[in-house]
């Protein structure tokens, strides 16, 4: 029986898969449907997603999502590039929509650009979230009399109220959802407690009522929109409450729910950032705070588009936060293990594990300013030339602890360093930056773990207890790590000019780490000196036009490239 298949592929999409599906149609031609089964499930796995129907076979591919359906006896095989796919995600932060006056312009910068098909990410309204924790706490002790007088939720009510009233949208849309979390707040003051799963469900409604008035308002203007909620549209997630961590099987159900919606019946999708669903509990997950930006680099990777767009209040990553230095100026391009290091070492610009699906999938990320649409912004790729920039940013993160850990006992190192990190394993608690030597071990730990859970003074002198059985330990806190962000191959005279610069300002280095990830410099000093000595590298490196003369002197980088491979 001659097996035949139906091609479908957007224009978009032409220049890479349509080989694919020709070596596709090829292997699958002359295979038995069971054969047909696994060479289908292969090619999913490979691409990064799709789905085995009974008769059709959906594979989605890089630039786009490619539909392979098998008809019967007829042989027919045609490429259909009329329809516009989605090929881009565009993330918009609290900041970008923070009232209705924000709202209308960032709808005009989406339908400013005509020929993208974008989806729409959304965080919630301004400062919702913090106002939404804020509100869960004071029910925990206010009595469920006083719920409805609370000033954070009033501001809640208040903020997306007036939005839907100034958007001229049904105030229905989010009237239902204030009802319900008023009733939330009752609920939690009823039972003077707040876990951490009743956290995550409070905050979701932040996400959950931007995204409604916005599709909404695109609606109104003519632009037609769909709502998702994404724990409902296969954001699969671990149950770690607060800081869940996105499944594999997110990336297959998600491009199916968003791309079978786009080919059945195209609307702008509009898909509330932060949020998921956990796969034991069922019930609403959030990927730690700013995860807005890992939604968005989620569905980057699961319907393999061609760029990720993440929209903030900055004109894109900086070379240092800007609250700690205002001469921080735009970084035009970085690696994604550069922006992945970056973002762990305390820029809040980006979430910590936004870059990992981005990286899977090779999708560029553009960091740009949603108040500022001219600037060039951010361009976060595999590789970047590594000639043009020997350091891309400085990143502080203080109030860090650090501990000196010196063995008592008479292990090899291997030995030694094996039980120190097993009792950080068995607490579960994570480390920032190591340095060692045959019998000492030194480590940084962050408090206030902003990402994930809070370590308490209680956890911390249950780590040194359990140290002090195998070490003598010391306990430094209030202390800060600078990481050096940029091409660590070139570290001597990155050193060079730093230990320079912190010499002549009087800040002692206590730790240096350099770890494998070729990327980042970390130096540990204490939080007094920590501000200063940011401004003093800042402006050796960056107000000086040092990156400019390194560039001149020998552009060359180690390879000879110029350019870093990424691996
Ligand atoms: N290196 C950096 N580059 C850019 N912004 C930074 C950096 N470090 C800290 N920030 C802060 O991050 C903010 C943007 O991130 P965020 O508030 O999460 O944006 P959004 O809510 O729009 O997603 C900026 O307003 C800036 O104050
Ligand atoms: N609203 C959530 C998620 C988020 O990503 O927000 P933003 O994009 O504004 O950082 C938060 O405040 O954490």
């Amino acid at each position: 029986m001659a097996m035949s298949y139906l091609f479908t592929a957007p224009t978009s999409c032409f220049a890479r898969p349509r080989k694919s599906l020709r070596d596709l149609s090829s292997r699958l031609g002359s295979q038995s449907f069971l054969e047909w089964e696994l060479l289908g499930k292969a090619a999913c796995e490979k691409r990064g997603g799709g789905q085995i129907g009974k008769n059709s076979l959906t594979v989605f591919c890089q630039q786009g999502v490619v539909s392979v359906a098998r008809k019967d006896e007829a042989v027919s095989q045609s490429f259909d590039g009329s329809t516009a796919q989605l090929n881009i995600v565009m993330k918009f932060g609290g900041s970008s929509v923070a009232s209705a006056e924000r709202m209308r312009e960032v709808a005009d910068l989406i339908l400013s650009f005509p020929n993208e098909c974008p989806i729409i990410v959304l965080s919630a309204m301004g400062k919702t979230t913090n106002k939404l924790l804020l509100a869960g706490e004071k029910a925990v002790g206010c009595g469920i009399s006083h719920v409805s007088e609370m000033d954070e939720l009033s501001f809640v009510k208040e903020l997306h109220l007036k939005t839907v009233d100034e958007l001229a949208v049904d105030r229905l849309i989010v009237s239902g959802l204030l009802d319900e979390l008023e009733q939330l707040l009752k609920g939690i003051a009823m039972m003077k407690e707040l876990t951490l799963r009743t956290k995550d469900y409070l905050v979701s409604f932040g996400e959950c009522m931007s995204t409604r008035i916005f599709a909404a308002y695109l609606n109104k203007i003519g632009a037609k929109a769909r709502q998702y909620d994404a724990f409902d549209i296969g954001f699969i997630t671990t149950d770690d409450f607060t800081n869940a961590d996105i499944l594999e099987a997110t990336y297959p159900a998600v491009a199916k729910r968003l791309h079978g919606d786009w080919i059945r019946d195209p609307a702008i999708p509009v898909v509330t950032g932060f949020l998921g669903k956990g796969w034991k509990s069922c019930a609403v997950t959030t990927l730690g705070r700013g995860g807005s930006d890992l939604t968005a680099t989620t569905i980057g990777k699961a319907l393999g588009l061609r760029e990720i767009q993440v929209w903030k209040d900055v004109d894109g990553v900086l070379t240092c936060d800007p609250n700690i230095h205002p001469k921080a100026e735009p970084v035009p391009h970085l690696t994604f293990d550069e922006a992945a290091e970056l973002a762990y070492f305390g820029a809040q610009v980006l979430h910590p594990q936004s870059m990992r699906p981005a990286r899977e999938g090779d999708v560029p990320v553009r960091v740009k300013n949603s108040y500022n649409r001219q600037a060039p912004g951010t361009l976060i790729t595999r590789s970047r030339d590594m000639s043009k920039a020997l350091l891309t940013s400085i990143v502080l993160k203080q109030n860090i602890t650090l501990l000196d850990i010196v063995s008592t006992r008479m292990l090899g190192q291997y030995g030694f360093l094996a039980k120190v990190f097993s009792i950080f394993e068995d607490l579960g608690i994570s480390v920032d930056s190591v340095a060692t030597s045959e019998v000492s071990i030194s480590l940084t730990l962050d408090p206030s773990k902003i990402w994930s859970r809070e370590l308490i003074q209680q956890e911390l002198d249950h780590v040194v207890e359990e140290l002090e059985k195998i070490s003598v330990v010391n306990l430094l806190q209030g202390r800060s790590i600078i990481s050096l962000i940029g091409n660590v191959q070139r570290s001597s005279l990155i050193l060079e000019r730093a230990f320079n610069v912190l010499r002549k300002n009087g800040v002692n280095v206590q730790m240096i780490s350099q770890g494998a990830s070729k990327v980042n410099i970390s130096l540990v000093v204490n939080d007094s000196e920590a501000k200063q000595a940011v401004a003093a590298l800042h402006e050796a490196f960056f107000e000086d036009g040092f990156n400019a003369e390194i560039q001149s002197d020998d552009g060359q980088s180690q390879n000879g490239s110029g350019v870093l491979p990424y691996n």
